[in-house]
Formats: C-alpha cells, structure tokens, sequence
C-alpha cells in the first residue's frame, strides 16, 4: 500500500476557484525522509497544492493527512504546530532586520513566550531571548549563513536571502519543509548550492517537497517526484523515469507533430 511509510499524502484533492479547478482531483505522496520533488509546466497547480497544505486555502473536497493528522480542516498556525513550515515563491524577509533576527521570529513561534513577559523583560523572557539567539545562529550555521548573521536582509546577494528563508522556516523545528521554487533566480552554482544544502537537511532526518522548474536540478536532487498538469497527477515515482514519460514531455513541449507542424509554418 503506497500510504505506508508516506509522511504525506493528499487524496483525491480539489480546489475550484470560481467554477476553474486548479487543483482536479490529485493523489500523491510523499516518503517520509525523502526529497520530493512537485513539478509540472506554469499554472499546473503546484503552488496551490503548497497552499493547501499549509492551510491557506482549504480543499473544495478530498483529504490531506500529515503524520497521522488530517489537515484539510485545520488553520494554518494548527497545521504548523504539527510540524510543517514553507517557504515562498517570492523572498518573503523583513527589511530592517539583520540575517540573525529574520531567523529568530522564525524560533519564537516555537517557544510562544508571551508578548507580557517580553515587555515586562521578565527573566523568562530574557532565558527565551537568550536561547532563541543561540538557536538561529545554530541555524545560520546550519545554511552556511553564520558568517552574514549581523547584516541587514537586503544587503545580501539573493541566494543569500533564499537561505536566509530557509533557515527561518527550520525554526520551527519541523517535520516536512515546504520549498516554493527554491532556486528561482539563481545561477547554477547557487542552485547547485541549494540542491546539496536539501541533501544535507535531509540526512539530519527532516522531509522536503520542492516545487521546482529545474528539471536538472531534480534528477540531481530529488528521490522521487509527481508531476502535475492542469490540476492533475501526470506521473509519480523515479525523477528520471517520470521526466522521459511521453505525458510529462508532451505537456512540457507539445506533441512531436504539433512541433513539427509549427515548424512547417516558418
Ligand atoms: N487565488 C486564486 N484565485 C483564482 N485562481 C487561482 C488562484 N490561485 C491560483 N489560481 C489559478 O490556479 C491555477 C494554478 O495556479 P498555481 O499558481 O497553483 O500554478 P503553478 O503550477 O504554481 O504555476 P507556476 O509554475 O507558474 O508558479 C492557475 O490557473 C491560476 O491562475
């Protein structure tokens, strides 16, 4: 049975917005200790699916179960505390903030000492601080990052900000990371960078589904994938076997005929 040993597994999944399915019925999984790549061709419905996961959108109908937790129903700070934290398509940091403090609020909604505490500067508040700081810079560290922790976000190179993102989102400490287009924006070597840093994470225990348009990049990286298009479940399993699948080539450059026929026009 294919949910077994499945950290992740969305059945059946339906979002409709307006009478348009972007979602239509998709059923994947995702092993648990693996590097799951969701690829397919603009507009397929992968960012929806991340959306769905966390709770920003709720399924029209089917069902999404995480670690023994059906998620389908909860808010999105529910669904977090289970353990699942993202990042976003777009850089999402703080302008104003150094490197380390981006990372903090990350851990602070972890340790939820209360707003009261930290303005009375109780001494519990001040351990927290402490302990929070400690942490980030561990994570920093983790993303190679411990070295820029004192600057502003935006002094730093893009694919600076895309680590800075992802140590963020580790400080919750979760169980599955949520990657949006990662790599988008960079150069091969960052991107490279990035693929060996989700190696690195996911030795250490943790789970990774990433949204990416690299198709490089996840045969280099990914253990498995599933391939949308139009909302639906083109193709599941081995990134290779699923890349030279003749659905999942078709989708990303047309039949041979239609290519020929276009070249016929010229
Ligand atoms: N909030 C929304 N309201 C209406 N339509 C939406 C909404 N979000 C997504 N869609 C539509 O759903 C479809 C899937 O969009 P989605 O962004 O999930 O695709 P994607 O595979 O992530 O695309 P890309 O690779 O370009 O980021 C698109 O047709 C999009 O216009």
């Amino acid at each position: 049975m294919r949910d077994a040993g499945s950290l992740l597994v969305l059945d059946q999944v339906v979002k409709t917005f307006g009478g348009v399915a972007a979602v239509g019925g998709l059923t994947a999984h995702v092993r648990q200790g693996s590097v799951h790549g969701l690829i397919g061709p603009n507009g397929a419905g992968k960012t929806t699916v991340i959306n769905l996961i966390t709770g920003l959108f709720h399924p029209s109908a089917g069902s999404i179960r995480f670690n023994g937790a059906k998620l389908e129903a909860m808010a999105p700070q529910d669904i977090a505390a289970t353990g699942i934290s993202r990042t976003y398509q777009n850089v999402r940091l703080f302008s104003g903030m150094t490197a380390l403090e981006q990372v903090m609020t990350g851990c602070y909604l972890r340790r939820g000492v209360s707003l009261w505490s930290s303005f009375l500067g109780l001494p519990a508040a001040s351990s927290a601080w402490r302990s929070t700081r400690e942490q980030a810079l561990h994570l920093l560290d983790r993303v190679a990052m411990a070295h820029r922790a004192d600057e502003l976000a935006e002094t730093l190179s893009y694919g600076e900000q895309r680590r800075i993102e992802i140590a963020r989102a580790l400080g919750s400490d979760p169980k599955l990371l949520l990657l949006d287009e990662p790599t988008a924006g960079m150069n091969h070597s960052e991107a490279e960078a990035v693929g060996r840093l989700v190696h690195e994470l996911r030795d250490a225990g943790l789970t990774i589904l990433m949204v990416e348009h690299n198709m490089s990049l996840v045969t280099a990286f990914c253990d498995s994938c599933t391939v949308m298009n139009f909302g639906r479940l083109l193709a599941e399993g081995d990134p290779k076997t699923c890349i030279a699948d003749p659905a999942v080539q078709e989708a990303y450059f047309g039949r041979k005929n239609d290519a020929d026929r276009i070249q016929a026009l010229r």
